[in-house]
């Protein structure tokens, strides 16, 4: 793109100079000695951005500034101070400047200035019509996605509105199951009923049946009142079965029953309740593989995998990374109290080779961080490693941990607590072989925490066997 400029500087010559060393680099320059002929020149011409030099005869630089941000807020502009004037420049830049350089001009120093506003502005242009773009086409509920097959995963769901039917979610970690889930409910017949859901990975066996039947009074030691369980819970909504691949077998048969007969009985119980559900599951297991291990009913499968939803892994929708950058980078934005975070080409550069592991989650986790440790609203660094897919685990036992002595302490503890926290369970998980029972008795706390560091930290029990 040809960018037009227009130098502000009553030292005609300097300004002939520089005008002749822009233009050898591709940039329209035009020169005037004072800021009336420029104002005149801003009636007619738009220009890209303006060269001033603060010290003019008659209307002086800082006042022009002003004048020609109010003729358009948008206007981009590099200012001349005089050597050691820092006053000067911070009030330029309260003014609107883009950006100061001392006298004498250095032309190369000019010409890296004016690269990096050009793409500061491209990439704010380019965030600003993605998210016109997610606003319009690329979102559903709260999944946001362009590649074919997301899109047809949409339509399917829009299709699915008045339907009743069971749907099984499949997908690697991290892939958005969950949020399908909640799509497919809340576009449904039953949006105003609940939605609950249970992970059967991450409820110990012996509990999972009480948690989705309920119990009566007495039922078992310890059961000191009657309490519902998930499937009564779901009653006119829906229940989502997730991690349905963990369900135990002795399990299975029973909840097939409950699926096809649309009754219950609570633990301890000697009444038949009636209940209304749709259920939907998901699992990152691959199931035909549990089948053939006879570790899955097949009749169980049947009755769940009505319709089947395969959520794509990251690495083969590699067109939603920006999409769904932007959309994280927003979101961070909002509750991180700032007006934007942009990410440079570079930082992009690096989203688009990732081979991303844990899918968008490890997305959102890795934009998080980068949030954090940039040093201001442009994310240029990608701070992959503490994802945990290019650590060199070598060390692992090693205490002294680099880090950056220009983080703010809170971020800085942030930073350090989950690098830690992440080795840790990596430790844990590849001594266990990925048994998520035997690291959380190894770490003295429950399964559950167990699974929500696996999700912050992106890693997967599969990378672990
Ligand atoms: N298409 C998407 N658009 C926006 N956010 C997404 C999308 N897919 C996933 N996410 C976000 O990524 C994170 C992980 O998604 P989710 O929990 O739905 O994945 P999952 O497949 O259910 O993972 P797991 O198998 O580990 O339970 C969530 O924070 C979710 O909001």
């Amino acid at each position: 793109m040809q960018y037009r400029l227009l130098i502000v500087d009553d030292d005609i010559n300097s300004a002939k100079t520089l005008a002749r060393i822009l233009g050898s680099e591709g940039y329209t320059t035009d020169y005037v000695a004072s800021a009336e002929e420029a104002l005149t020149l801003l009636g007619e011409i738009d220009y890209d951005l303006l060269i001033i030099d603060m010290i003019l005869p008659g209307m002086d630089g800082l006042d022009f500034l002003k004048r020609a941000v109010e003729i358009n807020p948008e206007t981009l502009s590099v200012v001349i101070t005089a050597y050691g004037s820092i006053g000067t420049a911070v009030d330029a830049l309260k003014s609107g400047a883009s950006d100061f350089l001392e006298k004498p001009v250095v032309p190369e120093k000019l010409l890296l200035v004016l690269s990096r506003i050009f793409e500061e502005r491209q990439l704010k242009r380019e965030v600003v019509a993605l998210r016109a773009n997610l606003q319009q086409r690329y979102r559903f509920e709260n999944l946001v996605g362009k590649h074919p097959r997301m899109q047809s995963i949409f339509n399917l769901i829009e299709s699915l509105s008045n339907m009743d039917s069971s749907v099984l979610i499949t997908g690697e970690t991290g892939t958005g199951k969950d949020l399908v889930a909640r799509a497919i409910h809340f576009h449904s017949l039953r949006k105003s009923g609940p939605f609950v859901a249970i992970n059967c990975a991450s409820v110990p066996e012996t509990l999972l049946e009480s948690e989705l039947f309920g119990y009566e009074r007495g039922a078992f030691t310890g059961a000191e009142r009657r309490k519902q369980g998930k499937l009564e819970q779901a009653n006119h909504g829906t229940l989502f079965l997730d991690e349905i691949g963990d369900m135990p077998y002795s399990l299975q048969s029973k909840l097939l029953r409950t699926i096809q007969d649309k009754k219950i009985e609570r633990l301890g119980g000697n009444r038949l309740i009636s209940l209304n559900f749709r259920i939907i599951a998901a699992t990152n297991k691959d199931l035909s593989q549990e089948l053939t291990a006879n570790r899955f009913r097949l009749d169980l499968y049947y009755r769940l995998n009505v319709v089947p939803i395969h959520l794509p892994p990251l690495r083969e929708r590699l067109d939603d990374i920006p999409l769904l950058a932007a959309h994280f980078l927003e979101k961070l934005a909002i509750n991180n109290n700032k007006s934007q975070l942009t990410l440079s080409h570079r930082g992009m550069f690096s989203l688009m080779k990732h081979p991303w592991p844990g899918n968008v989650r490890e997305l959102e986790n890795v934009l998080e961080r980068a949030m954090i440790m940039a040093q201001d609203d442009l994310i240029d660094e990608i701070p992959f490693s503490l994802a945990g897919t290019q650590v060199d685990h070598s060390n692992d036992n090693e205490l002294c941990l680099p880090f950056d002595p220009t983080l703010p302490l809170k971020a800085l503890r942030e930073e350090t607590l989950a690098r830690m926290e992440e080795r840790y369970f990596r430790h844990l998980l590849k001594k266990n072989k990925g048994t998520v029972s035997l690291t959380a008795a190894d770490a003295q706390v429950d399964v559950r925490t167990v699974l929500r560091k696996m999700k912050q930290f992106g890693l997967d029990k599969a990378e672990f066997k």
